[in-house]
């Protein structure tokens, strides 16, 4: 069967495309665009969003540096006034008096008043007393329910073994010790409610530069602390924590946490609730951090350090000399935190017109997908649509539309190919012409119809009858062209005489259950050097149908340049 005819372009793809097929398509490319659409926005927004809550929190952050700032001068003022009151007593008359006639009993007298008074007036100091040089109390003045009250001679203890004692024993005279903030204990027992005190010791001499004990003040840092809180408690989330230098809670919002070490529960500091973040916070004057909850700031609070730390609205007439192991004690630590909640109740995606935008997104990204995957199918159906176009036309250009073998048109030009391959090469090629007997009769008597069957079974007996390379033609009404490449005279004359005999055998079945027979006439010419173009070709093999014809018809007449000579019947 040839298969030398111009390509059949029929695209299954176009006759497949029923609408569970477009629907699976859609939603295929629904998914995948959805799915590439959530992808470029969560890799688009993610960043940006990530990008503005950095800058929501350092928003955050700046808005509480009003607290951090004013709870670190309140404290270091705090200080200030209890190293200024010390330096006053050490500078007083009436210690002065005393320390250099320590017997006397009106020196004595007129020192305690003077430290009762300030006692009384300033509140805050829960004992003043002055030692000797061997660590006894020599006077004592304690504050108790709001009163000064001077302790009597024989309730004066030896304070030799305190540790304040020790390490105001190591300073010069004018350094001053502040011990670390804890709670007061009296006979081994911590004090009832908590007082968180500081102990400030200087060493004293008298007026011939002779040692002459210490003056010892234990400062109750409750009211501080309680400022502290104050201040704490008009930031954002109402929580702020002040650190000792161990990581000790001095003050926590949750009160129960605070003194872990004075309270014999070790894990209450800040290591144990944040290890990863407590180096950081230790080692650095201050910064950030962040857990799963919030944000936390942490800053140095060094209320002893005028240097670097001096507030601009008060004055230091001289640099109070501080002993180097009081900066240790009192290095704290404040740390603010702002919960996550917080941060995202302000956060714009938290607020209803970011939420109704977030959802509005949410909502399109399905209905862009969508619309995508839907134009995208309806254009590839569109493309496939436009091929099947080109291809039908291209197919109609080519091919006879009753018998579907090629038509005059592409019979000729892919003969042209042949016969020019046949002459470059000098190879053989024959051409046959075969035309269906009274074939005027066959449609005058069955009808037109019929006529048309005889044609289509023609066509499909030549067909089935030549090899593969082998073309043919429907070049007329009953008219059809083949022509045999490679074929010497005498094998196409074979082929010709074959083909005759196949449709002269052939009974072609009608719609009324009958079948038909019919008979063609062939005529052959062999390509010469003369016939450049096939047209000549197909002239020559035509002049020799004609002498088929002219014979008495159903027979193959070889085209003779002489006159033509019968071959069979
Ligand atoms: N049914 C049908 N008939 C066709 C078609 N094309 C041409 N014909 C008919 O073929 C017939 C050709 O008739 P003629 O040229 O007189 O030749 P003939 O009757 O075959 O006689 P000879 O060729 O001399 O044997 C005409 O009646 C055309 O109408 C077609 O596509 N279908």
């Amino acid at each position: 069967m040839p298969t030398n005819t111009l390509k059949d372009p029929t695209n299954p793809e176009l006759n497949e495309l029923g609408n569970t097929k477009i629907n699976r398509m859609i939603l295929m490319r629904f998914t995948l665009f959805l799915l590439l659409l959530t992808a470029l926005l969560v890799a688009l927004s993610l960043p940006i969003y990530s990008e503005y809550e950095t800058g929501l929190k350092e928003q955050l952050l700046a808005q509480e540096e009003v607290s951090v700032v004013s709870a670190k001068q309140m404290i270091q003022k705090e200080m200030y006034e209890q190293l200024h009151l010390l330096d006053m007593i050490v500078e007083s008359n009436p210690l002065k008096n005393y320390l250099d006639e320590t017997d006397s009993k009106q020196n004595k007298q007129l020192l305690e008043a003077m430290l009762k008074n300030i006692s009384a007036s300033f509140h805050r100091y829960d004992q003043i007393r002055v030692l000797d040089n061997s660590g006894q109390e020599k006077v004592r003045v304690n504050l108790i329910d709001g009163k000064a009250v001077t302790v009597a001679e024989e309730f004066l203890q030896d304070k030799s073994a305190s540790y304040y004692f020790k390490a105001a024993k190591k300073i010069h005279i004018g350094q001053i010790y502040v011990s670390a903030m804890d709670l007061n204990v009296e006979q081994g027992k911590i004090v009832e409610p908590y007082q968180p005190t500081l102990r400030f010791t200087t060493p004293l001499e008298d007026s011939q530069g002779k040692p002459k004990g210490m003056l010892v003040i234990n400062y109750s840092a409750k009211g501080m602390l309680e400022q502290f809180r104050d201040i704490m408690t008009q930031r954002v989330d109402q929580q702020g924590m002040l650190l000792d230098s161990q990581g000790y809670w001095l003050s926590n919002h949750e009160r129960s946490n605070e003194w872990g070490f004075d309270l014999g529960k070790p894990e209450h500091k800040f290591a144990s609730f944040y290890p990863n973040a407590w180096p950081k916070v230790k080692e650095s004057k201050s910064g950030t951090f962040e857990t799963d909850k919030g944000v936390f700031r942490y800053v140095s609070i060094e209320p002893l350090n005028f240097k670097d730390y001096q507030p601009a609205h008060f004055r230091i007439e001289h640099q109070p000399l501080i002993a180097e192991s009081a900066f240790i004690n009192t290095n704290w630590k404040m740390v603010i935190f702002i919960p996550k909640e917080l941060i995202n109740s302000y956060s714009f995606l938290y607020q209803p017109l970011g939420r109704a935008l977030s959802l509005l997104l949410i909502l399109l990204l399905p209905a862009i997908a969508f619309l995508s995957a839907y134009f995208s199918v309806q254009r590839k159906i569109n493309k496939i649509k436009d091929q099947q176009l080109v291809a039908l036309l291209t197919h109609r250009a080519n091919f006879d539309a009753l018998t579907g073998i090629n038509n005059r048109r592409a019979f000729f030009e892919l003969g042209e190919k042949e016969l020019k391959q046949a002459h470059r090469q000098a190879i053989p090629l024959v051409a046959l012409m075969a035309d269906a007997d009274h074939f005027k009769k066959v449609n005058d008597t069955y009808g037109h119809a019929v006529g048309d069957l005889v044609l289509k079974d023609l066509a499909k007996t030549l067909t089935n009858t030549l090899r593969d390379v082998d073309i043919c033609g429907r070049i007329g009404g009953e008219e059809f062209a083949v022509l045999l490449p490679h074929t010497p005279e005498e094998e196409a004359l074979e082929v010709a005489e074959r083909l005759r005999e196949a449709l002269a055998a052939r009974k072609v079945p009608l719609p009324d259950g009958n079948t038909l027979s019919f008979t063609v006439s062939v005529g052959l010419a062999l390509l010469t050097t003369e016939d450049q173009h096939l047209d000549k070709l197909m002239q020559k093999a035509d002049l020799a149908l004609y002498q088929a014809k002219e014979q008495g018809r159903n027979r193959v007449v070889v085209y003779q340049e002489t006159p033509a000579v019968e071959e069979s019947t």
